[in-house]
């Protein structure tokens, strides 16, 4: 399977982000976005997500399933934790497993797996900027999906849950998954490729 974006451009509030941008990027791969604020790693992150339109350009997932969109075929986890925060933490999850079509007897492993099975009961309004990023980390390895989008997935993680993140991606790496993730720091994946975007600081 393989992500390919080619000659890819993004206007946004009429100016020219980026352009002629292309990159692929195989099964069990990771590229990271970095470049300075500004640059353009959300925005190309939210284009293949299609929460952004594509000025010019195409978008294929080769392999991936003919009958879903590139869209259908990825998680994105943005800056916004997407929570409801009247829901409890396993409410939110059981939301978000219907909402992408998924199993909800994985429920259980998914919050194990951000460790949050001690608060499984409290309301996510509750949570700190942590929690509420890891139970938004839990929808990606709740429900199975190839590619996975992520805008600087570290930030209000401690190191413990970084390491745990970094488990995560590997796994999703190693069954074969691609892995795109704007960052500004490392985040512990040893052979990620680099794709670089230029722009303003
Ligand atoms: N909705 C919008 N309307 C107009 N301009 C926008 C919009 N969203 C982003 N931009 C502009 O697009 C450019 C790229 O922003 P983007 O968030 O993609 O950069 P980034 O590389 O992710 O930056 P950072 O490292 O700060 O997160 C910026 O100049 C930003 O002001």
């Amino acid at each position: 399977m393989d992500l390919i974006g080619s000659d890819l451009a993004c206007v946004r509030g009429q100016r020219e982000i980026f352009a002629g941008l292309g990159f692929r990027v195989a099964g069990g791969e990771a590229l990271l976005l970095v470049g300075p604020n500004g640059a353009g790693k959300s925005s190309l992150l939210r284009l293949i997500a299609g929460l952004v339109r594509p000025a010019a350009g195409t978008l294929v997932l080769d392999g991936g399933d003919p009958e879903l969109s590139v869209p259908e075929q990825a998680h994105y986890l943005g800056h916004q934790d997407a929570l409801k925060p009247s829901l409890t933490v396993t409410e939110n999850l059981a939301f978000w497993i219907d909402y992408l079509g998924g199993d909800r007897g994985a429920l259980e492993a998914a919050l194990d797996a951000v460790a949050l099975e001690d608060i499984a009961d409290l309301p996510a309004g509750y949570l700190s900027a942590g929690q509420r990023r890891r139970l938004s980390i839990a929808r990606l390895v709740a429900v199975a999906r190839p590619v996975w989008l992520l805008d600087e997935p570290t930030s209000a993680l401690d190191v413990a849950s970084q390491a745990r993140l970094a488990g995560l991606m590997q796994a999703h790496l190693a069954g074969g998954g691609i892995l795109l993730a704007a960052t500004h720091g490392p985040l512990g994946l040893d052979t990620a490729r680099e794709l670089r975007l230029g722009g303003m600081a």
